[in-house]
C-alpha cells in the first residue's frame, strides 16, 4: 500500500520507518528541512534503539523517501498525520496549530478514497472537526491513537500490545487491517470504534499512567516521614495481579513529550466541556510529579550542609528516561537546572542527551563523561536510570569524588552496596 506520514518527529520517523519494513510503499513528509536531509540520508535525527538499521534497510530497498514537499503524496492511498501536538504557550490545552496545518496542508493533495489516518495525540472532539474539512474532498477521516515508547519505539509499532481503530465506516477499517496485516493476522487486539472513544482512549491511557507513577510517589512521600520502604512496598502491592508492579516506580517522577502535556490538556478538555471536576484529580497528579524534581533538590540541601552554593555536583542523567536523547519536560534535566540555578557547580553527563540539552540550557557545564562528572564531586545525583550509571560500582567510584555522597533519584542503586564502600546514600522513599 502507498501511504505518506506527514511529520516526521520521534513518531512519524519510526512509524515511516516500521510501516515501509512491513512492505508498504511510504513517503514521509516534514516541515524541518534539517530532519528530512537526515532521514533522507538513511540517518535518524533523534536517538532510537533499532531505528538507523530500519532506515538504512528500508532507504536500500526504495521502499521509504522522505521529501518536504507534501505534493509527493498525492498517489498514496493512506496519509498518517503524526504531527506534534505540544502544550500551549501560556496555557495547559494543546496547541493545535500543527495538527491544523498538517491537514490543511494535504487537502489539495487527497485523492477521492484515500484515507487520513490522525495518529497524533488529540483532546477529544479534534477528529469530528477535521473531518468536516476532510469528507467534502471525497477522502475520509480515521483516528488511529498510538502507544509506543520512546526506547522500545520500533517493536512497539511492529508488534503493538493494541491497535486502536476510531472510524465512521467499514471501509476505513478495512483499509486499516491491511495497514496492520502482519499485527492483525499475529493475533494483536484490535478495538474498533467511533472517533471520540479513539481518541480519549490514548489520552486516559497516559492519564492512568501518570496517576500510578504519582500515586506510588505519593507513597513515597509518606514512607519518607515514617521511615518506611517505597520500594518493598511496591513490590508487595505490585503482586497482586489487580495493581501489578509495572510503572510503580517511585523516583524523580515523569516527563518527556507526552505524559505532563497530556495529563494538562486533557484537564483543559475536560473544563472546555464542562466537566473539569471529573479529571481534577490530574491536578494533583501533576504536583505530585512535579513535587519530587523539588525533593532531590532539598535532599541535596540538606545533605550538603544546607545549602548547595559553589558545591560541586555531578547530575548522571539529563534525558527523561534512558534509551533516548528526549529532553522535554525532563525531571533530570530540571533538577540540573534548578540546582545549577542555586548556584552549585553543576558537572552533568548523559549517554545521549548531552547535545539536546546544551542547546536548550547553554549555562549548565556539561562532562564528557560519567567518571568526567564524577571527579572530585561533593555530590553524586543520579536521576536517568542508564543502565551504565545502574552498574557504577562503588568502591571504584569513591576513588573518583570528593565527598562520598550519592542521592539516587530513581531508587536502583544497590543501598547497602553503596553504603558498604563507605557511601551516604539517599533514595527517594527508601531508608
Ligand atoms: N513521542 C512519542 O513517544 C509519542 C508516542 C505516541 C504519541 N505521540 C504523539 O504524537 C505526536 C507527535 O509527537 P512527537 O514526539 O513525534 O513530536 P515531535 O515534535 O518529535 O515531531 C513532530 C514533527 O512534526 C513536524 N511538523 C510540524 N508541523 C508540520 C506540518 N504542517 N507538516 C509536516 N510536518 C510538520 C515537526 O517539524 C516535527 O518534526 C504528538 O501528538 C504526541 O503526543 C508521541
Ligand atoms: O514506574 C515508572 C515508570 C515511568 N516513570 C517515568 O515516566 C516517564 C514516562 O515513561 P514512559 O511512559 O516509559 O515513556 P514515554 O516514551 O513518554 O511513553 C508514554 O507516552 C507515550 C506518548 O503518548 C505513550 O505512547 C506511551 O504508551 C507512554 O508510556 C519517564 O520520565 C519515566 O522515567 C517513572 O517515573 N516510574
Amino acid at each position: 500500500m502507498k501511504m505518506s506520514v506527514i511529520g516526521c518527529g520521534y513518531l512519524g520517523a519510526v512509524h515511516a520507518a516500521a510501516m515501509a519494513s512491513l512492505g508498504h510503499e511510504v513517503v514521509g513528509v516534514d516541515v524541518d528541512p534539517a530532519k528530512i536531509e537526515a532521514l533522507a540520508a538513511g540517518q535518524a535525527p533523534f536517538f532510537e534503539p533499532g531505528l538507523p538499521e530500519l532506515l538504512t534497510e528500508n532507504h536500500d530497498s526504495g521502499k521509504l523517501r522522505f521529501t518536504t514537499d507534501i505534493a509527493e503524496v498525492a498517489e498514496c492511498d493512506v496519509h498518517f498525520v503524526a504531527v506534534g501536538t505540544p502544550q500551549r504557550r501560556g496555557g495547559h490545552s494543546a496547541d493545535l496549530t500543527y495538527v491544523n496545518a498538517a491537514v490543511e496542508s494535504l487537502l489539495p493533495h487527497l485523492k477521492p478514497g484515500a484515507l487520513v489516518v490522525g495518529k497524533s495525540t488529540v483532546p477529544v472532539g479534534t477528529a469530528e472537526r477535521l473531518a468536516e474539512r476532510i469528507e467534502p474532498t471525497g477522502a475520509e477521516l480515521a483516528w488511529n491513537p498510538e502507544f509506543l515508547r520512546e526506547g522500545f519505539a520500533v517493536k512497539d509499532t511492529i508488534e503493538p500490545d493494541r491497535i486502536v481503530y476510531g472510524v465512521r465506516s467499514d471501509r476505513a477499517r478495512q483499509i486499516l487491517d491491511d495497514v496492520y496485516r502482519t499485527a492483525v493476522d499475529a493475533g494483536t487486539p484490535v478495538v474498533v470504534t467511533d472517533y471520540a472513544t479513539a481518541e480519549l482512549v490514548k489520552t486516559a491511557a497516559n492519564a492512568f499512567l501518570a496517576t500510578k507513577i504519582s500515586f506510588i510517589n505519593a507513597m513515597a512521600e509518606i514512607a519518607e516521614v515514617t521511615g518506611a520502604d517505597v520500594t518493598k512496598l511496591a513490590d508487595a502491592i505490585g503482586h497482586d495481579a489487580r495493581i501489578g508492579r509495572k510503572f510503580l516506580n517511585a523516583g524523580v517522577g515523569f516527563g518527556g513529550g507526552c505524559l505532563p502535556k497530556d495529563i494538562r490538556a486533557f484537564r483543559a478538555r475536560a473544563e472546555e466541556l464542562g466537566r473539569g471536576e471529573s479529571l481534577a484529580f490530574l491536578k494533583e497528579i501533576d504536583e505530585i510529579n512535579l513535587r519530587r524534581r523539588q525533593r532531590v533538590v532539598d535532599l541535596a540541601t540538606e545533605l550538603l550542609g544546607g545549602s548547595v552554593y559553589e558545591k560541586r555536583i555531578a547530575v548522571l542523567g539529563l534525558a527523561f528516561k534512558p534509551n533516548s536523547d528526549d529532553i522535554r519536560d525532563s525531571p533530570a534535566l530540571d533538577v540540573a537546572v534548578m540546582l545549577n540555578g542555586l548556584g552549585a557547580e553543576v558537572l552533568a553527563f548523559d549517554p545521549e542527551a548531552v547535545e539536546n540539552a546544551r542547546r536548550a540550557h547553554p549555562q549548565l557545564v556539561y562532562a564528557e563523561s560519567a567518571e568526567a562528572a564524577l571527579k572530585d564531586a561533593q555530590a553524586v545525583v543520579l536521576v536517568t536510570e542508564w543502565s551504565e550509571f545502574r552498574e557504577l560500582d562503588p568502591a571504584a567510584t569513591a576513588g573518583l569524588v570528593a565527598q562520598r555522597l550519592v542521592i539516587d533519584g530513581r531508587n536502583v542503586l544497590d543501598p547497602a552496596a553503596w553504603q558498604g564502600a563507605g557511601w551516604t546514600y539517599a533514595g527517594l522513599g527508601r531508608p
